[in-house]
């Protein structure tokens, strides 16, 4: 007799793969996995058990006449060109009606172009960006899926059972037509960026000038993480700060080279808000950050060109208040830009996102997940929902009461020269974000001295060129 075909199909049995298809398989689905690599099938049917829920192979007809019609497929394989090439290499085998999901980070618009390449042969194909690491794929992760929303109710069911779960909800949501949910999970790393950088400048800031030791920054870490700060990326930072070296008597923190890598989600998300003009900078210079960390060389020859000094003292306890009011208010700012982009994204590129839905599911399973989401997500529920979050009554009550300290922690940073590009730009961004004048009008006189460019005036409407040098 014929074995029961499969309900789930997963490419790509990586870091990512073999956690979402073991968490599909513990919620009552069948899943069939594919990687051309013998070693990860094997291990998966060693981890996986019983064939019936869980089976595997390195051919892909195999894997195709496995699964259940339509064929629900989705791959976990690295953005780029390995996505076309496992869909090149499958589609010989595939039906019409058949449906791809593209669980990666892949780029917003590789997902556009690769939806009507497969619409043209019948095969349905959207993305849905998948947010939680390792351990997020097998407990539960935040998925944000996007494109046909009749292709998305085949995979529903599989999808709200193996996400996150944030007090009953499911942390994910169909979120908009075409490559919606590539395009927030770009963002959503975007902010990642963001927060991250935030955190390692707190961290620099107060080891160097506040003295604090990796125990004492463990602490104070997990204290934050208890409170209003209560994220995700604080929780980990806590871990971090107490993990010992095993090569060594020191802490491993204090062993790992500081050069961070990227794959290229953050770039993306600077680009495209450059060129949709939108503010993001606590994200580009996060961004950029990572760019100089790869200059090492340079920078130790650096230093010993410009000495630095110790000129200016504060009390620990109370550095770690500032700290702690100064992180509060750059993560409030980074998911303003974020949610920012993801606004004026959404009407550029016609996805009709809904902010509050993206805030509510994210606030399990994905990395940037935070207390602090809640909070946004109420935001966005509001009649008069704001089109950008530091205009809502709430957050500027939260934001008056951190900004002079806000000030303090910056200025003692840079006359101590401690790097604090993140929150420094957070400050000058809510300081520009907040000015009635700007002195961009300056700017325009410029342009228009000496390249004609022309200005509008603040007292009558129309266009205006003055022959300056008259
Ligand atoms: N790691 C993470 O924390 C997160 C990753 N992501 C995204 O998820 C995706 C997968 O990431 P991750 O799991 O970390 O990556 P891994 O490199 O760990 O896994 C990718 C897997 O895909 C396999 N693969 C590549 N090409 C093919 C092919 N043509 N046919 C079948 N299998 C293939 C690889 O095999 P082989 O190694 O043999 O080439 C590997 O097993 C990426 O887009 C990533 O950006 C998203 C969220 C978090
Ligand atoms: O998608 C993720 C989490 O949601 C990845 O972990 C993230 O892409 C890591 O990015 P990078 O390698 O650029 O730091």
């Amino acid at each position: 007799m014929e074995r029961k075909k499969y309900d789930f199909g997963l490419v790509g049995l990586g870091v990512m793969g073999r956690n979402f298809i073991l968490n599909v398989a513990d919620n009552g689905f069948s899943a069939y996995g594919h990687d051309l690599d013998e070693e990860k099938v094997a291990s998966l049917l060693e981890e996986g058990g019983d064939t019936d829920k869980i089976n595997a192979s390195t051919s892909a007809p195999i894997f195709i006449e496995a699964l259940s019609r339509p064929r629900k497929l989705m791959l976990l394989v690295p953005a780029g060109k390995a996505v076309d090439a496992v869909i090149e290499s499958l589609l010989p085998y595939l039906d019409k009606n058949d449906i791809i999901i593209d669980g990666g980070n892949s780029f917003y618009q590789d997902t556009d172009h690769r939806e009507s390449y497969l619409k043209s042969k019948g095969i349905h194909f959207f993305g849905a960006g998948v947010s939680g690491g390792a351990k997020g794929a097998r407990r539960g992760p935040s998925i944000m899926p996007g494109g046909s929303k009749e292709a998305y109710q085949e995979v529903k069911p599989i999808f709200e059972a193996v996400a996150a779960d944030f007090k009953g909800e499911a942390c994910v949501a169909y979120l908009g037509p075409k490559s919606a949910g590539n395009y927030v999970k770009m963002v959503h790393n975007g902010i990642e960026y963001g927060l991250m950088q935030l955190i390692s400048e707190i961290y620099d800031l107060l080891k160097k000038v506040g003295n604090y030791s990796n125990p004492e920054l463990h602490d104070l870490f997990d204290t934050w993480n208890k409170g209003r700060l209560q994220s995700f990326l604080v929780e980990i930072t806590a871990d971090i700060l107490k993990q010992k070296d095993d090569k060594t008597d020191g802490y491993l923190v204090d062993m790992i080279l500081d050069k961070a890598k990227q794959k290229g989600t953050g770039k993306w998300t600077s680009q495209n808000a450059m060129d949709l003009g939108i503010p993001i900078p606590t994200i580009d210079i996060a961004v950029s950050m990572r760019e100089l960390s790869a200059f090492k060389q340079e920078r130790i020859k650096a230093k010993t060109l410009y000495p630095k000094k110790k000129i200016d003292q504060i009390e620990k306890g109370e550095l770690g208040k500032w700290a702690e009011e100064a992180l509060y208010f750059g993560y409030i700012l980074t998911y303003a830009q974020g949610f920012h982009l993801l606004t004026e994204a959404s009407k550029e590129y016609g996805y009709d996102l809904n902010m509050q839905t993206v805030a509510k599911i994210w606030r399990a399973g994905c990395i940037i997940r935070a207390g602090l989401l809640e909070n946004i997500a109420k935001a966005f529920n509001e009649t008069n929902a704001p089109t950008h979050l530091l205009l809502n009554d709430a957050f500027a009550s939260k934001i008056n009461d951190t900004v002079p300290t806000v000030r303090n922690l910056v200025s003692l940073a840079i006359k101590n020269a401690v790097p604090l590009a993140g929150l420094g730009n957070a400050l000058t961004y809510f300081d520009g974000y907040t000015a009635d004048r700007l002195p961009l009008n300056l700017i325009q006189a410029q342009r228009d001295y000496f390249g004609s460019h022309t200005y509008e005036r603040t007292d009558t409407e129309g266009i205006f060129h003055t022959d300056w040098e008259v």
